[in-house]
C-alpha cells in the first residue's frame, strides 16, 4: 500500500485510486473537527493545531477508506484452479480498525484459513480482504463473520476459518482501562465446524514454526 499523509491521493492496494483528498469532505471534516478542538479549550488557531483539522480530516478518510473498496472483486482478482484441497492458512496478520461506538483503535492479529475446493486464491488477497473490512468502523464480531462470509461466497472453498485476536485501546486508555486484555473472535464454515479439521487449524496458528 502506497500512502503517505501528504499525497493529495491514496492508492489502495492497487485497486481505487481513492480521489478523497481534494474533494468536500476534507473540508468538511475538517472544519467539523477545528470546532471539536474549540470544545475541548484548545485555540485551533495556534501554529502547532493550523494544520490539524485538515491532518485529521485526511488521516480519518484514509482509516475507513474500506467503505470504498469491494473485498470479492479482490478475492476474484486471483483465483486459480488448483486440486490442492488440504488447508491452507494465513496467520498473524496485523489488524487496525476502529471501534464503532468510541471511534477509538482497536487492533491485533488474524489467522484465517481455508480448504480450496477446485480453486485457490492468491495468498495476498487474503490480508488485502481483512483491510477492506478493517479500514471501517467495526466490531470485532462483525469483522471476523464478514471476513468469513466474503472468502466462503467468493471462492466456494471446503471451508474457512477465521480467529482474530485484538486489544480494544477503548478498553485500555479510558473506560475500564484494562492494559492487558485481549479479545478473542472466531468464524468457522463448512469442515472448519466439525472436529478435527477445526483443532488442526487451532493447533497449526498456536504452533511457532519459524523460531
Ligand atoms: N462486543 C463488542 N463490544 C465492543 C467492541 N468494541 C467496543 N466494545 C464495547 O462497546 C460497549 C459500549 O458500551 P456503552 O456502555 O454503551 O459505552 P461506555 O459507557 O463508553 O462503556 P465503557 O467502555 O464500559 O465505559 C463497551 O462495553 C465496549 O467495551 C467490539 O468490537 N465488540
Ligand atoms: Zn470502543
Amino acid at each position: 500500500m502506497i500512502y503517505s499523509d501528504n499525497d493529495e491521493h491514496f492508492e489502495v492496494n492497487g485497486y481505487a485510486k481513492i480521489d478523497r483528498y481534494n474533494d468536500s469532505k476534507t473540508s468538511e471534516i475538517a472544519s467539523n473537527y477545528k470546532e471539536i478542538l474549540r470544545q475541548i479549550g484548545e485555540d485551533p488557531e495556534r501554529e502547532g493545531l493550523l494544520k490539524t483539522p485538515e491532518r485529521y480530516a485526511k488521516a480519518l478518510q484514509f482509516l475507513t477508506h474500506g467503505y470504498d473498496l469491494d473485498a470479492a472483486e479482490i478475492l476474484r482478482s486471483a483465483m486459480f484452479k488448483e486440486e490442492y484441497s488440504q488447508m491452507v492458512i494465513v496467520k498473524d496478520i496485523e489488524v487496525y480498525s476502529l471501534c464503532e461506538h468510541h471511534v477509538i483503535p482497536f487492533f491485533g492479529k488474524a489467522h484465517i484459513a481455508y480448504i480450496p475446493d477446485g480453486h485457490i486464491v492468491g495468498l495476498s488477497k487474503i490480508p488485502r480482504i481483512v483491510d477492506v473490512f478493517a479500514r471501517r468502523l467495526q466490531v470485532q464480531e462483525r469483522l471476523t463473520n464478514e471476513i468469513r462470509d466474503c472468502i466462503q461466497a467468493t471462492l466456494k472453498p471446503a471451508g474457512v476459518a477465521v480467529v482474530m485476536e485484538c486489544k480494544h485501546m477503548c478498553m485500555s486508555m479510558r473506560g475500564i482501562q484494562k492494559q492487558n486484555s485481549v479479545t478473542t473472535t472466531s468464524a468457522f464454515t463448512g469442515e472448519f465446524v466439525n472436529e478435527p479439521t477445526r483443532s488442526e487449524f487451532l493447533r497449526l496458528i498456536s504452533a511457532d514454526l519459524y523460531k
